[in-house]
């Protein structure tokens, strides 16, 4: 059986989604969530990335990087594989205890139900490319091995 998740105040999977309160250092700056460290790096060499994560909340970082959706780095679809692999492995090297929870999944099948992202979750359909659920079995597989 997979492992559908979203919500972040359903337990205990809702710590999968990037959305959940679990922050983290990386390149010498503090993320209070992986929505903000992926949402920030749509910009390049403007004052947005460290708004973006000074911002209060996930929601507001991802409403902020929508709202200037001109300005977003024009190789955005190139590299955000990249970015959302290097925020969700170290949110998960950086809290111990949401780590168990993912390397307590095994092998098991990790799906985001977003009900409207079919990139990034599995869609309506459930037929997506749920790619954070692959990123997130493949930072498993790492942490594992380590
Ligand atoms: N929109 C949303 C989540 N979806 C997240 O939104 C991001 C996609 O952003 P973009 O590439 O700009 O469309 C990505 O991190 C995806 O996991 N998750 C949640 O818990 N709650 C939300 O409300």
């Amino acid at each position: 059986m997979p492992i559908y998740f979203y919500d972040i105040h359903e337990k205990p999977f809702g710590c999968f989604s990037n959305f959940s309160p679990h922050g983290f250092e990386l390149d010498g700056e503090w993320w209070k969530t992986s929505e903000h460290f992926f949402q920030a790096h749509k910009f390049v060499d403007t004052p947005y990335l460290e708004q973006i994560r000074k911002l209060p909340s996930p929601k507001a970082a991802f409403d902020f990087a929508r709202s200037r959706q001109s300005d977003v780095r024009s190789d955005w679809r190139m590299v955000r594989d990249d970015i959302m692999r290097k925020a969700v492995e170290r949110k998960f090297q950086f809290n111990a205890e949401i780590r168990e929870i993912l390397l307590a999944t095994g092998n098991v099948l990790l799906v985001e139900d977003s009900p409207v992202d079919f990139y990034w979750g599995c869609g309506s359909d459930r037929q997506g490319k749920n790619m954070l659920g692959k990123i997130l079995m493949e930072v498993r597989e790492r942490l594992r091995d380590l």
